[in-house]
């Protein structure tokens, strides 16, 4: 097993990645402080791997809760489900929840540790590929609004992060690419090295090997760790991990939540992240080629949806996190393996690309 730190002060905490690490009673326990527990998970998640983790877990007050699966559900109407749980139980400000599940588990999960009784602690246990390359690491928790994705949430740590890469072999095709979407982008924005890499590995990463598997969650989650350590609220460096999400959200409310899965999502807008670079003149054909092809080869889409219009993309990047005084600004790409900080984009600019996307300039 390897273990990493996300170097945070009093707020640091380590990401144990492995196989089997769900059979681990050790390490499952060893962060929790608590008699009380709450796991919570969804109807998908729970049937394959619930027990596997609540056996472990016998010794505690243990409660759970089993969620509808899916990004619609992703909302502050769900969190209710959580508080109506801890409270009837008679949590305690000491209580640990445990989020077992995707992005959407976690996100939910830890905006509710956040919130209840003002903060209680949590422990991410990430079961996606996505959500163990990213969304499990950083702390940042939320939910969606019917007019902006991931609109209210907070910034807050997890105590520990458990990742068994075991669990990826029961994850779908369309699950499994979605979260290589993430995997890409630490690539595109870090390192040219490990692009090139995913690009001659991508068969044996979609194939499952498991060495490949562990290859991407070690090498995404050390990027992610950094760049969480040096900006753990997005006042700089961090946003370069926005990479692609200024379209790819506008995409997720625009088309409705879960339409598209996050990863789909991302893979199109990074690719219209590419061609908008190509515009500046920072990419060249030959690059923005690369990139598209990479996504397409991962089974991912590249193309944006024909129903959402230039000028309804542009409302929705209007309540992006990353505007100032209202000016869209995306993180673009420099080069294969760098990325910009975020780039205010004319209106007009942002119009020509988006109803010229993949066409010549
Ligand atoms: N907080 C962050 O930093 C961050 C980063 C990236 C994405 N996100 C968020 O994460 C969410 C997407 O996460 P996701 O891609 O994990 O989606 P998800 O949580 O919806 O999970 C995808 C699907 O896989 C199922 N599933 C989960 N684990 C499984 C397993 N081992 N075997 C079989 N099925 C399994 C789930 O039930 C679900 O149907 C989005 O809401 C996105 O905004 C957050
Ligand atoms: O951790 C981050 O920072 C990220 O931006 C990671 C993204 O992959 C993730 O989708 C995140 O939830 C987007 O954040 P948001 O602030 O744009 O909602
Ligand atoms: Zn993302």
């Amino acid at each position: 097993m390897d273990t990493m730190q996300v170097q945070l002060g009093e707020r640091s905490y380590p990401i144990y990645m492995g196989a089997d690490n769900l059979n681990n009673a050790e390490l499952l326990t060893r962060h929790i402080k608590s008699k009380q527990v709450l796991v919570v998970t969804n109807e998908t998640i729970a049937p394959l791997y619930l027990m596997q983790v609540t056996t472990h877990l016998q010794n505690y007050q243990l409660e759970v809760v089993v969620l509808p699966d899916g990004e619609q559900y992703k909302t502050l109407a769900t969190m209710e489900t959580i508080f109506a749980a801890l409270l009837s139980k008679q949590f305690s400000r000491n209580a640990t929840i445990i989020a077992l599940g995707g992005g959407v588990i976690g996100d939910i999960s830890g905006f509710a540790a956040a919130c209840y009784q003002r903060g209680v602690p949590f422990i991410q246990i990430p079961t996606t590929l996505l959500a163990q390359v990213d969304s499990s690491v950083g702390g940042k928790t939320g939910v969606n609004h019917a007019l902006g994705k991931n609109m209210i949430g907070a910034f807050y740590q997890p105590q520990c992060v458990i990742i068994d890469v075991n669990v990826l072999q029961t994850l779908d095709d369309r699950q499994l690419a979605a979260g290589v979407a993430e995997v890409i982008k630490y690539g595109l924005i870090r390192s040219a090295d490990f692009f090139a890499w995913i690009e001659a590995n991508i068969e044996s990463i979609l194939a499952r090997d498991q060495n490949a598997l562990t290859y991407i969650v070690e090498q995404s989650c050390g990027h992610k760790a950094e760049i969480v350590a040096s900006d753990e609220r997005e006042s700089g460096i961090r946003a370069i991990l926005n990479l692609g999400h200024t379209f790819g959200h506008a995409i997720e409310t625009g088309m409705g939540y879960g339409h598209y899965l996050h990863g789909e999502a991302v893979a199109i807008g990074t690719c219209q992240a590419a061609d908008l670079s190509r515009r500046l003149g920072w990419l060249n054909d030959a690059d923005v080629n690369r990139i598209v092809a990479l996504f397409k080869k991962a089974g991912l889409p590249t193309e944006p949806p024909a129903d959402l219009l230039a000028e309804g993309y542009i409302n929705l990047m209007a309540v992006d996190k990353k505007n100032v005084d209202g000016d869209i600004r995306l993180i673009l790409l420099k080069k294969i393996g760098e990325a910009s900080l975020p780039v205010s984009v004319e209106k007009s600019v942002l119009l020509e690309a988006l109803n010229n996307y993949g066409r010549e300039n």
